[in-house]
């Protein structure tokens, strides 16, 4: 979008130092278990949910000509990270603008937590507890660090006409919403950063500050959109750890992302995306070796093992080999077959232990 700062290059000393500051890098990863059980019957498109937090029904959205989005059924699972993956216009920012009220279907209904949400303002739906992350944009830069925070508090006195003519109830409440935007930066460790100018921070330190954003209003579900994106490797770890904690801490994460070992790493739940329409619902070693995700998308997107990156596997056995040949062959049947190796050596259960 023309209105995002392009992320800055970040130095590869800085880059260490901003590693070293978020996350020990000789520290053991720590293996979290992943959620399962989630599902009702056989794993395929639309397929029921246990405890479902948002369920969507035919919701389409055309544009002109194209339909960018048409999901016949939908449940994201409540308690567990889902990731939604698909080539690149499979719908998938549609679709997150839908469900979190920043644009319209032309038919279609959704429920949060129970609640209808058709029709429903984005305001309002983050007010409900369902929030998404936002790219720093130029005007958001032009803050400082921890207005930024402020900005993602919802339900402020000031926002009500009555309680903004009395200074003393909203000065108190800004207090509090300063400690509490405190409090996220110091987790997120960008407490030192806010009085900066947010255009001043580095690409993954901006990914932490969304991140740290949306958590101002308390959130049920979280939704993060490429949260990886023009993340130095450096910081990919701290950024991954960061995004189990939600789960730990009780919320549900819904990501959008294209970097398919961020997705093998802590998605509990992979929905598939293409042309608009689900077509593939698992968990992540299942989808992962479907030959329709293949064919429609892997192929292309394993340039880069976050498990070496982050230090679960050693460059050797991530086999970076298969990696470009997968990429790179044109055959149709040939991509199937690497990717469909690649993605039984990539996934398989049985090679947790190396991430070990
Ligand atoms: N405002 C719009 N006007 C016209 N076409 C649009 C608009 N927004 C999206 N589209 C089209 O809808 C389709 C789906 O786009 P969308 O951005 O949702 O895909 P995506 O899966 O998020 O892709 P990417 O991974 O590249 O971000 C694409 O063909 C895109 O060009």
């Amino acid at each position: 979008m023309s209105s995002e700062i392009p992320a800055p290059t970040e130095p590869t000393t800085d880059a260490a130092a901003e590693a070293a500051d978020q996350h020990d890098p000789t520290a053991a990863p720590v293996e979290r278990p992943k959620t399962t059980g989630l599902h009702v019957g056989d794993a395929k498109p639309g397929v029921a949910k246990v405890d479902p937090i948002i369920v969507a029904d035919g919701v389409r959205r055309t544009f002109g000509g194209l339909t960018a989005v048409d999901v016949e059924h939908l449940e994201i699972p409540r308690g567990a990270i889902t990731a939604l993956i698909g080539p690149n216009g499979a719908g998938k920012t549609t679709l997150f603008n839908l469900l979190t009220g920043f644009d319209k279907p032309n038919e279609g209904t959704w429920t949060f937590d129970g609640k209808s949400l058709s029709g429903v303002p984005a305001f309002k739906v983050a007010r409900l507890g369902q929030v998404r992350t936002f790219q720093l944009t130029k005007a958001l830069g032009l803050l400082t660090v921890l207005e930024n925070m402020k900005l993602g508090a919802t339900g402020q006195r000031g926002e009500r006409f009555w309680s903004s003519l009395i200074p003393a109830l909203w000065r108190k409440q800004d207090a509090k919403i300063e400690a509490r935007a405190m409090g996220l930066l110091a987790k997120f460790k960008l407490d030192a950063k806010a009085p900066d100018f947010a255009a001043s921070l580095s690409g993954g330190q901006r990914k932490l500050l969304e991140m740290a954003r949306a958590l101002m209003s308390e959130p049920k579900l979280v939704m993060l959109d490429e949260p990886m994106a023009g993340v130095n490797p450096a910081l990919t770890q701290s950024l991954l750890d960061h995004i189990l904690d939600l789960k730990d801490e009780g919320m549900t994460v819904l990501f959008v992302e294209h970097d398919m070992h961020m997705v093998r790493h802590i998605a509990d739940w992979v929905i598939v995306m293409a042309e608009g329409k689900v077509v593939a619902e698992g968990d992540p070693y299942s989808v992962m070796r479907d030959p329709a995700v293949i064919d429609a998308y892997l192929g292309a997107h394993q340039e880069l093992d976050l498990g070496v990156v982050t230090g679960r596997v050693t460059a050797e056995e991530a086999d970076p080999t298969t990696d470009a040949a997968a990429s790179t062959s044109v055959d149709a049947d040939e991509l199937a077959s690497a990717g469909t190796a690649e993605a039984e050596a990539e996934f398989a259960p049985d090679t947790e232990e190396k991430k070990k």
